[in-house]
C-alpha cells in the first residue's frame, strides 16, 4: 500500500534535513507503528503519502502509494489522491469539523469529494457510514452539531468521513491519544474491524511504544528525522536494539512489574537547528562512545529469520537497527539466530558539534509485558 524509500527532506534555512533517508513499508490489511519523540517526523512522514509537504521542501528518494508516486501527482490527480485513496484521521476530532455545520454536512462533503453528488444518495449513506463506525442512533446524528456529541462520539464521525471514500490507506495521527481509556480501547477496536474487513493498511502513529507494540504488526522508532529501530512489534519489544527505543520503553515500563522504574531519557530530542556529526542520539545515549559523535552508524536490514516470529512477517526490509551498539544481555531473534546487524560506520555529513552532555546511565533494567505473547525483555 505504502512504500516510503529512502525519503530526505530539507527545507531551507535549517541546520538538518526534516526527515534523513526514511524508509518504510505498509502493506494490506497490515498496520505499522510510527513512534518517537515529539518533533522526530512521524507526522511529516505520514503526510508525505498525501503528497503533501511542508512549503519550499526539497526531497530525494520516493513515497509511492499503490505504486503511484505521490510526490509527483499534481491537479485533479493529487485531489483524487486524497480524496480517494489515502485518508489522515487527527487526534482532535473537534479541529476537523465545523462547529456550526451538521455531522450529516461533513459526511456528504466527504462523500461528494468521493464522488458521491446526489444529495439524497449521499445522505442515506452518510447514515450508514455513522452505523458503519458504531454511532448509536445514526439518523438522528447525522442532524445534530458537533458540540452536541462526545469526543469519542465526534472521533468515529471523522473515521466515518475518513472511510466514505473507502481508501486504501489509513493514516492514524494519535488518532486515540485525546480520548479516554475505554474509548480509546472502542476506537482502537473499530480500527482494527475495518482493516480487517476492508484489507486497509495503516500508519499508527503514536507516543505511546506499549501501544504501537500492543496494536501494530511492525512498529518504526523514528528520532531526529531518522528511522533508529525498525522491528515487529513482538521482537522490539522482547528486545529492543536501538538505545533510543530502550530508553523509550524505559519512560514508562509496565505496571506491576517489581523492578518498574521510571527512567526518562535525559536532555530533550534536537531541533532543526542542531546538526550533528555523529549520531543524533549519541548526546542523550546512556552507551554512547566517543567515536558515536562523530560517525554516523548506517541502518543495515537484518535478515529475514531474525523478524520471522511476526506472522506474515516484514520479510527482508524489516527489522533494523542503526545503532551498531546493541545489548549484550538482551538477545533477541536476531541474535539468537545469528544475523545481528553490522551497521557500517561512516563519516557524518552534517556540519556542527553534539550539544549536551553524555549520560553514564546505564541502560535500563525494568521488565516489561508483551500483551500479545507475553515475553519480556
Ligand atoms: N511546515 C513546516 N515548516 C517548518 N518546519 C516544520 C514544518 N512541519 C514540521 N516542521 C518541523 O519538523 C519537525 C518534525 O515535525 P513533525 O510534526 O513531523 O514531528 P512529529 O514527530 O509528528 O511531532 P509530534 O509528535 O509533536 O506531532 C519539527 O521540528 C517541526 O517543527
Amino acid at each position: 500500500m505504502l512504500d516510503i524509500d529512502g525519503l530526505t527532506l530539507e527545507l531551507p534555512a535549517t541546520a538538518r534535513p526534516l526527515l534523513s533517508d526514511v524508509s518504510l513499508r505498509v502493506r494490506m490489511g497490515e498496520v505499522v507503528g510510527l513512534v518517537g519523540e515529539s518533533g522526530s517526523g512521524k507526522s511529516t512522514t505520514a503526510k508525505a503519502a498525501l503528497g503533501m509537504l511542508p512549503e519550499g521542501g526539497v526531497t530525494t528518494g520516493a513515497v509511492r502509494v499503490e505504486g503511484t508516486d505521490a510526490l509527483a501527482l499534481r491537479g485533479e490527480k493529487l485531489r483524487a489522491h486524497r480524496a480517494r485513496t489515502v485518508a489522515m484521521v487527527h487526534q482532535d476530532p473537534r479541529a476537523a469539523l465545523n462547529p456550526v455545520r451538521r455531522v450529516g454536512d461533513f459526511l456528504t462533503e466527504r462523500l461528494a469529494l468521493a464522488g458521491v453528488t446526489d444529495r439524497r444518495a449521499a445522505r442515506a449513506r452518510a447514515v450508514e457510514l455513522l452505523d458503519t463506525v458504531g454511532l448509536p442512533d445514526p439518523a438522528r446524528r447525522v442532524r445534530q452539531h458537533p458540540h452536541e456529541l462526545s469526543g469519542g462520539m465526534l472521533q468515529r464521525v471523522v473515521i466515518a468521513g475518513a472511510l466514505a471514500a473507502e481508501p486504501r490507506l489509513l493514516l492514524a495521527d494519535e488518532a486515540t491519544s485525546a480520548l479516554d481509556v475505554t474509548t480509546q480501547a472502542e476506537i482502537l477496536d473499530l480500527l482494527r474491524t475495518l482493516r480487517a474487513e476492508r484489507e486497509t493498511g495503516m500508519l499508527f502513529i503514536t507516543h505511546d511504544l506499549h501501544l504501537a507494540a500492543a496494536y501494530c504488526d511492525r512498529v518504526v522508532v523514528m528520532y531526529a528525522g531518522r528511522v533508529a529501530e525498525h522491528q515487529s512489534a513482538r521482537a522490539l519489544f522482547a528486545a529492543p536494539r536501538h538505545p533510543y527505543t530502550r530508553g523509550l520503553l524505559d519512560c514508562s515500563p509496565a505496571l506491576g512489574e517489581e523492578d518498574a522504574v521510571i527512567r526518562p531519557i535525559p536532555g530533550r530530542p534536537p531541533s532543526l537547528a542542531d546538526s550533528f556529526p555523529g549520531c543524533p542520539f549519541a548526546a542523550r545515549c546512556p552507551e554512547a562512545e566517543p567515536e558515536c559523535e562523530t560517525w554516523t552508524p548506517v541502518a543495515t536490514p537484518l535478515e529475514p529469520d531474525a523478524v520471522s516470529g511476526d506472522e506474515g512477517g516484514p520479510g527482508e526490509e524489516g527489522g533494523e537497527a542503526s545503532c551498531r551498539r546493541l545489548p549484550e544481555s538482551a538477545p533477541g531473534p536476531a541474535s539468537a539466530s545469528g544475523s545481528a546487524p553490522a551497521s557500517v560506520p561512516v563519516p557524518g555529513s552534517a556540519s556542527g558539534a553534539v550539544s549536551g552532555a553524555v549520560s553514564g546511565s546505564a541502560s535500563g533494567s525494568a521488565s516489561v509485558t508483551v500483551p500479545a505473547e507475553g515475553s519480556t525483555r
